[in-house]
């Protein structure tokens, strides 16, 4: 049974739905995103989790219990937003005790959880530091640790890593999974940031206007996105409107006018319903139009506008009969503007989306 289970959820501000009929499930232990572009609801989904919000319809159930009408100071869920709102006087020990002298805990019980949650982010020796002397990861990690020493039923995240360096907030993710990990605690996590997402959860839930377009495990959402949307979100640039669809045994042949292609169908047999043909550009190769290309698969020819050059890789806009492809390519020796080229793709790295 889901642990958390938000069931027909409607929230409205101004008369404007921004949830509508929203269903959501979370299952014990688990991290889930929301991933979604700026305004798509995800703050309002975590708002509406935590209790800060009321939904004009449907109910948010926890363990099995009704707690729509439950008031946030009853929810025992930790947060952690993207400012850490850390109590600036108090030093990094106070901060993190705060939430258990608050529950009128023991100093002897505080002293030990306290000790044992800065253990754990690795702040130990820091206790008496103010947040003003700490790093912008270090208060991350301090907000983190109030967060969960309270030992919560849930911990939120709203963008925790948003404020931090590139570096960091790759180091602090690692951190959030582990500590996640370690204590099993159940965990809902917003970001915009694909790569954040989909590194730590164990399901993301791709949101578009108040809506999920997509929930699955972070490979499959990669792999076979469900959707136009979710396919251009996680970057899939290019598209092919495919005019006939037909079954050839383990492969699907597409047709648009005279060119032909090949999709291979999913593993599972699930999906690749549509006829939009979705590939991303590093999924994409170039040969010149001499040479052939030597596997078999799909083959357009075109002829390259604009070669920009990225470090690891060539990025190339090719002009063909079905508009501009982007193609991303490492090669010591790159295609020359005007170049005539071949692009060829796999038939499994081509995804029919709806
Ligand atoms: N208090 C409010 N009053 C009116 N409209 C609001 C309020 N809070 C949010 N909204 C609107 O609701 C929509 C969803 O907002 P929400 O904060 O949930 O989006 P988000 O996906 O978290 O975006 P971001 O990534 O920018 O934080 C937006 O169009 C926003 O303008």
């Amino acid at each position: 049974m889901a642990l958390i289970s938000l069931e027909q959820v409607s929230v409205a501000y101004d008369n404007r739905f921004i949830l509508e009929d929203f269903n959501l499930q979370i299952e014990k232990g688990k991290l889930l995103s929301l991933l979604g572009p700026s305004g798509c609801g995800k703050t309002t989904t975590l708002r509406l989790i935590a209790g800060f919000l009321n939904a004009e319809q449907g109910k948010f159930m926890f363990g099995g219990k009704d707690y729509t009408n439950v008031p946030v100071n009853k929810r025992n869920f930790g947060f952690v937003f993207q400012s850490y709102a850390l109590f600036p006087h108090m030093s990094v020990y106070d901060n993190v005790a705060f939430g258990l002298r608050l529950r009128k805990m023991k100093e002897a019980e505080v002293k030990q959880r306290v000790t044992r949650m800065l253990e754990i982010v690795s702040l130990g020796g820091f206790e008496k530091r103010l947040p003003k002397a700490l790093s912008g990861g270090q208060r991350q990690r301090v907000a983190i640790a109030r967060a969960l020493v309270i030992e919560p039923d849930l911990l939120l995240f709203d963008e925790p890593l948003s404020n931090l360096d590139a570096n960091l907030r790759v180091n602090m993710r690692v951190e959030i999974r582990r500590i996640q990990q370690e204590l099993g605690i159940t965990t809902v996590y917003v970001s915009h940031d694909q790569e954040e997402c989909f590194s730590i959860s164990d399901q993301v839930a791709v949101m578009n206007s108040g809506k999920i377009e997509q929930l699955a495990h972070p490979t499959t959402i990669f792999k076979y996105p469900a959707s136009e949307y979710v396919a251009r979100f996680i970057g899939f640039g290019n598209f092919i409107a495919f005019e006939s669809r037909s079954d050839a045994g383990e492969d699907i042949e597409l047709s648009r006018g005279a060119l032909k292609f090949l999709a291979a169908k999913r593993p599972n047999g699930a999906g690749n319903l549509g006829m939009l043909g979705a590939i991303r550009p590093d999924d994409l190769q170039l040969w010149p139009s001499t040479q052939e290309a030597p596997l078999s698969g799909n083959t357009l020819s075109g002829r390259v506008q604009v070669s920009t050059y990225l470090g690891r890789s060539y990025q190339y806009e090719v002009e063909t009969e079905l508009g501009v492809f982007t193609v991303n390519q490492e090669m010591d020796v790159p295609f020359a503007q005007g170049e005539q080229v071949t692009i060829y793709f796999p038939k499994d790295k081509l995804v029919l989306v709806q």
